[in-house]
């Protein structure tokens, strides 16, 4: 007779009792089909968390394996969605039926967005970090978005720093002429005398996390990715051609920011939005001018919601 394969999860006792927050695996690979408002559903490679609680305090552990295969019978038979999303948390508690009564599940991974040019008719793909996590914890589901957005920030000091040098460069070379033809000063103009200075801008990434309302039954990323970037206004570009890059120029110098100027702008954009409840947001300027960041961070700051 074959001797029956060992169950400990189920057949042993916790060696030390307790209740535990939440069991279960980090890191798993899984491709995946994600559904957009208004288009197919396209494939992304995601990196899953997946956790229930562990309520019961004596029981030896939970099924990783149940967690686990749930998840790849949603990559391989349908796509995810905010309906996929509920059902595969409600299948993580029901298969821990008298251990767990609390799911969560994180996916990581690049969502690529075809994006134009500022002036051209040119295009090309922008790959944005996003994060979805689903948690059901006291019955009540919970769905966030966070997404990583990736623009350039000037700095308004050092513009004005670089203004003043200009400005003393022109006394310096006009000094003592009453009239000044403006085709000298042009040509001037446009040369590295004329603009002695330039300010200096650094690569920069906001990060937003959205809890959305209880009514809202999709994920809004591109909408999002859309207002912050609207909001911001100099989002890092995608195919360039000369034209596109002189615009970048422009709204580089017609919107310098310091970081604080950057987070006011998202949160004020963030609070028009209706289909958030509540809002975190991290603005990280990579500094080009120091070896360290300016960051600033904020939220809603509803009461009993994300704290900074
Ligand atoms: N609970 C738990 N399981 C682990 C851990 N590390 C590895 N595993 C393994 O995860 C595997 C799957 O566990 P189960 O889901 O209980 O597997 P199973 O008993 O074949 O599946 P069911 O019959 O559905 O219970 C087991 O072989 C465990 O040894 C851990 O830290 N905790």
């Amino acid at each position: 007779m074959p001797i029956a394969m060992p169950d400990v999860a189920n057949q042993s006792c916790a060696t030390t009792e307790g209740t535990l927050d939440w069991v279960g695996m980090s890191h798993i690979e899984v491709p995946l089909m994600l559904a957009l408002h208004g288009e197919a559903p396209r494939q992304v490679s995601a990196k899953v968390e997946a956790f229930v609680n562990l309520a019961d305090p004596k029981a030896k552990g939970i099924h990783m394996s149940r967690l686990y295969l749930a998840l790849d019978e949603l990559s391989r038979e349908s796509s995810l969605s905010h309906a996929t999303l509920c059902n595969l948390l409600d299948t993580f508690i029901t298969t821990h039926e008298d251990l767990s009564d609390q799911a969560f599940v994180k996916f990581d991974f690049d969502l690529h967005l075809r994006r134009k040019a500022l002036i051209t008719e040119k295009q090309g793909w922008k790959a944005y970090p996003v994060t979805i996590t689903g948690q059901v914890v006291e019955k009540q589901l919970q769905v966030e978005l966070k997404v990583n957005v990736p623009y350039s920030s000037t700095c308004p000091c050092s513009a004005a720093l670089a203004r003043q040098l200009i400005q003393e460069a022109f006394v310096t070379r006009f000094a003592g002429q009453q009239q000044i033809s403006s085709e000298l000063v042009v040509d001037w103009l446009g040369t590295t005398q004329g603009i002695v200075a330039t300010p200096h801008s650094q690569r920069s990434v906001a990060e937003v996390k959205v809890k959305l309302q209880h009514n809202v039954t999709e994920f809004p990323i591109v909408a999002l990715i859309d207002a912050i970037e609207d909001a911001l206004k100099t989002p890092v570009q995608a195919a360039v051609k000369r034209a596109d890059e002189q615009e970048f120029a422009r709204l580089n110098g017609q919107n310098l920011m310091f970081c604080e100027d950057a987070a006011r702008r998202l949160k004020h954009t963030l609070n028009g939005l209706t289909e958030f409840e509540d809002f975190w947001l991290r603005v990280n300027h990579y500094e080009s001018l120091h070896a360290h960041d300016a960051v600033a961070v904020t939220v809603k700051g509803l009461q009993g919601g994300y704290r900074a």
